[in-house]
């Protein structure tokens, strides 16, 4: 059995391995830790319960041996085999936890090259399936992931992009936490107990946590069972507001997360150490600083590479700086995370403003860093945009690349979709109609086709702008339009959706709460989709909206501005353009850019089928961003991994 004298070896190796913190440097920097590795191979023959032959809920009886995180290897060096057919982990893997001083295989390689071929192929949604010319072991990590569980944008992407990666040829898994807080259990009923238990040590104590899975749409699943994750609320907070243990939740994540290519058989097989990990947001961003700070200085790890991806730098992970020593890193690594606040921002004299940052521990650790569009990529390198780490990523500007999120076409088309009443495409745009008047009739409004249907969906957040749709909305009453509003979160707001409502019940309706049914509603049967968000990393609202040849009216600014292209009625090759994109943001431009958008649809006709049918012709599906994903792992694996 490991022994806490184990960890505490390895912590000192640690310590030997290098100087305090130091921001990465060039190749120079390689040469120490290669030296550790050839000193000291350490190999953790992680114990390996074997999945039963039929998976079944956990009982609490069953605990497999508990692990010792962070020094964990694969069972065993597996023959070169193409990943679609991994090789079977051998029999002697399995036993007591055990440490042996042992070579790591240099070659421990799990991708391979695939040649695309007529036969590979897939059909896509009448399309061809592409498939990638290089296949990894891809290890997604997020907070959220839909239809599990989802506050935002965020679990649209982790439930999407993984699946597009998967049917490209990539072995996927997916990490999130196992939220269960009785009300959408069900969404995890498909994923069963995996018998894998490990014990993370932080926040002063050992934390067991277990793994559940489901393998669906070519993707393992991977979910975190913790008690932590079980309450009722919302993923990351209650009306109260955001949990007070978040930090604790999302290091168990990163923790699990860096274990489970290593512990978990996944139909039999270890993803093993030559993954690229792709870290989405705050919840995930220590699992860079836990590959350089816990794994590469063993040797483990040290062909994997990992991806930050931002979707946005609003959330960042920041707490108090004297919570530094539960996050069971090295404690020379603090500087990696440290966050010191403006003067301005702090509380009182007395108040240093020390924090730790684990977004900022990513955008330093990671190999390379994507942010949700183009636009946004450099946003963030502006003071204006960068939320206090704009110098921190300008500084990486080698390594920072945006790409537009995609649009899962399974979940969002109007030819499809089962959460509408009528279907439709740009060639038949009837059922369009009988969307508007059925939606109008669910919310009560008075059912006229012709009237400018103004819709907006989205959290109701500073970053999106409602305060200004609040300051602009007396003028716009005052037009022949209705409104549908469908939001959550900010408590005054909602108020303010509510006596909206009951001051203009025949064109104002606000509909408070999450419903992704209705979000596809409004979506299918409103004109007109209004975005002002003051910032936008990508937006996904924008993409649907014009899916479903609902025109978009938003603020220029990140991938709003990447995606919607202005209309021109006065183009080289006739009309252009899918909507209206307007900057500055002031109340003045956005009531200005409706009024056209309105007068445009009441009274040219043609010109308003023309955007709407230029938006539902946009192919924003996920296989093109797959690709552009790919490039960037090719560049991981050409480059070296972070190391100090
Ligand atoms: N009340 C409600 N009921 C039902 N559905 C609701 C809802 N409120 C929001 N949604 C849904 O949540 C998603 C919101 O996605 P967005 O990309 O527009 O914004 P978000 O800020 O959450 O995401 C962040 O991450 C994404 C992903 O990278 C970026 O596109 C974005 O710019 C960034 O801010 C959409 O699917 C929307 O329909
Ligand atoms: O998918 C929607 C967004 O989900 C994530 O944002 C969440 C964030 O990561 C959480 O930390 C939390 O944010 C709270 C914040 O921590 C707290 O200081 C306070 O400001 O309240 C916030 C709201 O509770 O919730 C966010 C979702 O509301 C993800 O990181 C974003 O990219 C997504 O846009």
């Amino acid at each position: 059995m490991a022994t806490p004298a184990v960890g505490a070896a390895c912590l000192l190796l640690a310590r030997a391995a290098g100087p305090g913190p130091r921001r990465r440097s060039g190749g120079g920097d390689q040469a120490r830790p290669r030296r550790l590795q050839r000193a000291v191979r350490w190999r953790c023959v992680a114990e390996l319960s074997r999945e039963g032959p039929a998976p079944r809920p956990m009982p609490p009886a069953q605990l497999a041996p508990p692990l010792v995180p962070g020094f964990l290897a694969p069972p065993r060096e597996p023959e070169r085999e193409p990943a679609s057919t991994p090789p079977p982990v051998p029999d002697d893997s399995l036993g007591d936890l055990d440490l042996e001083l042992e070579e790591i295989p240099e070659d421990y390689i799990n991708d391979t090259v695939v040649v695309a071929s007529e036969q590979d192929s897939a059909i896509m949604i009448g399309k061809e399936q592409a498939r990638a010319e290089v296949t990894h072991s891809i290890v997604f990590v997020t907070g959220e992931a839909s239809p599990y569980a989802k506050s935002g944008g965020l679990g649209d992407v982790c439930g999407s992009l993984p699946v597009a990666l998967a049917a490209r040829g990539h072995r996927v898994m997916v990490v999130m936490p196992r939220y269960l807080n009785g009300t959408s259990d069900k969404n995890y009923a498909n994923a069963f107990y995996t018998e894998k238990h490990i014990r993370i040590p932080c926040f002063g104590g050992s934390h067991e946590v277990t793994f559940f899975h489901e393998y669906r749409d070519s993707v393992d699943w991977v979910f975190v069972d913790h008690p932590s994750y079980h309450r009722p609320g919302n993923l990351y907070g209650d009306k109260f507001g955001a949990y007070g243990d978040n930090q604790f939740r999302y290091t168990l994540l990163c923790y699990a997360a860096c274990e489970a290519p290593l512990v978990l058989e996944l139909g039999g097989y270890i993803y093993g150490q030559k993954c690229m990990f792709v870290v989405n947001d705050w919840h995930a961003s220590l699992v860079p600083v836990l590959l350089a700070s816990k794994y590469r200085p063993y040797g483990v790890y040290k062909d994997a590479r990992s991806i930050l991806v931002i979707h946005n730098l609003a959330h960042q992970g920041v707490e108090p700086a004297s919570t530094y020593p539960d996050l069971g890193l090295p404690p020379e690594w603090y500087g990696a995370l440290e966050w010191v606040f403006p003067e301005w921002a702090r509380r009182h004299a007395l108040d240093k403003g020390e924090a730790v940052n684990f977004l900022k521990g990513a955008v330093v650790t990671a190999d390379r860093i994507v942010t949700v569009s183009k636009g946004y990529s450099w946003e963030v390198t502006t003071a204006e945009g960068g939320q206090g780490l704009d110098e921190l990523l300008g500084s990486r500007k080698s390594v920072l690349n945006g790409i537009v999120n995609g649009i899962d076409i399974n979940d969002w088309n109007p030819a499809t979709d089962k959460h509408i009443p009528c279907h439709y495409s740009a060639d038949d745009l009837s059922g369009k109609a009988k969307c508007k008047a059925e939606l109008q009739k669910e919310l009560g409004l008075p059912m006229r086709p012709d009237v400018p249907l103004i819709g907006f969906i989205g959290r109701l957040d500073y970053q999106k702008g409602i305060d200004l749709i609040k300051l602009i909305m007396p003028d716009l009453m005052r037009e022949d339009i209705q409104f549908a509003m469908l939001g959550s979160g900010d408590p005054e707001l909602e108020d303010w959706m509510q006596s909206t409502e009951s001051n203009f019940k025949d064109k104002f309706r606000g509909w408070v709460g999450f419903s992704v049914p209705v979000s596809h509603r409004i979506t299918a049967g409103c004109d007109i989709l209004l975005m002002p968000s003051r910032f936008e990393p990508c937006g996904l609202n924008q993409l649907y909206a014009m899916q479903y040849g609902t025109v978009p009216v938003v603020h220029a600014t990140g991938g709003l501005r990447d995606t919607v292209e202005n209309f021109n009625p006065f183009g080289d090759n006739g009309e252009q353009g899918t909507g209206w994109a307007f900057a500055p943001l002031t109340t003045e431009n956005m009531l200005w850019t409706l009024r056209t958008a309105i007068s445009t649809y009441r009274e040219h006709k043609s010109s308003w089928e023309g955007l709407m049918k230029r938006g539902m012709s946009k192919d924003f599906t996920w296989d093109h961003a797959a690709e552009q994903y790919e490039q960037i792992f090719q560049w991981a694996f050409i480059d070296q991994p972070y190391v100090r």
